[in-house]
């Protein structure tokens, strides 16, 4: 595990390397989620999510950069407070627009410069982001496949993420009756 500071950002963001770096190495930038990643909350995929990632990588290698970009960069607290919008029907953009904030404030510069400093230029990305993808070659990191992640729905975070991917432009196929 590697820490980096003094970033541009000014956050202390980890890489996590899976066995030694292949020429063409798997990786995800996951961006921290303390209710989904730590406590297990359903309003999200985040936490399965990243469970499926870290398998992945044990099984193939690569690297798992962990960002700390609480909330798409809003931070926890208010991420509460747009979970309490959401709950009046706001959906998770709406209710970020509401706060006064964009609908995803992350920037995925310190995120390239990382993967710069471990040798890594070009990547197999694993996400349903294009935002992710689209911002990593602006910076430099060649991004030579889009690995996409599973769908974790369920009854909570069905609203979720049907809102990602009918205005986020996430690749997730919501085929209805399934969950
Ligand atoms: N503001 C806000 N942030 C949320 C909400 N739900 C989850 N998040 C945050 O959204 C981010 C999700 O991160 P990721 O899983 O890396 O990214 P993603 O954009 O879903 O893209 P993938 O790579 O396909 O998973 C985390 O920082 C969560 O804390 C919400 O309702 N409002
Ligand atoms: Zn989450």
């Amino acid at each position: 595990m590697v820490t980096f500071t003094g970033l541009g950002d000014g956050l202390e963001h980890v890489a996590v390397q899976f066995g030694p770096i292949a020429d063409v190495p798997l990786v995800r930038l996951h961006s921290e989620c303390l209710t989904g990643d730590v406590f297990g909350s359903a309003r999200c995929d985040c936490g399965p999510q990243l469970t499926e990632s870290m398998q992945l990588l044990a099984a193939s290698g690569g690297v798992l950069l962990y960002l700390r970009q609480e909330g798409r960069g809003i931070g926890l607290y208010n991420k509460l407070d747009a979970y309490r919008l959401q709950d009046q029907g706001l959906d998770t953009f709406a209710a970020n627009r509401e706060l006064n904030f964009s609908d995803d404030l992350r920037d995925y510069r310190s995120a390239a410069q990382m993967l710069q400093s471990l040798g890594v230029t070009r990547i197999r990305l694993h996400t349903n982001n294009p935002d992710k993808a689209a911002q990593l070659a602006s910076y430099g990191i060649e991004v030579v496949e889009q690995v996409r992640t599973g769908i974790f729905r369920n009854e909570n975070n069905d609203h979720y993420l049907r809102a990602k991917a009918e205005y986020g432009g996430h690749s997730i196929e919501l085929v209805e009756g399934t969950a």
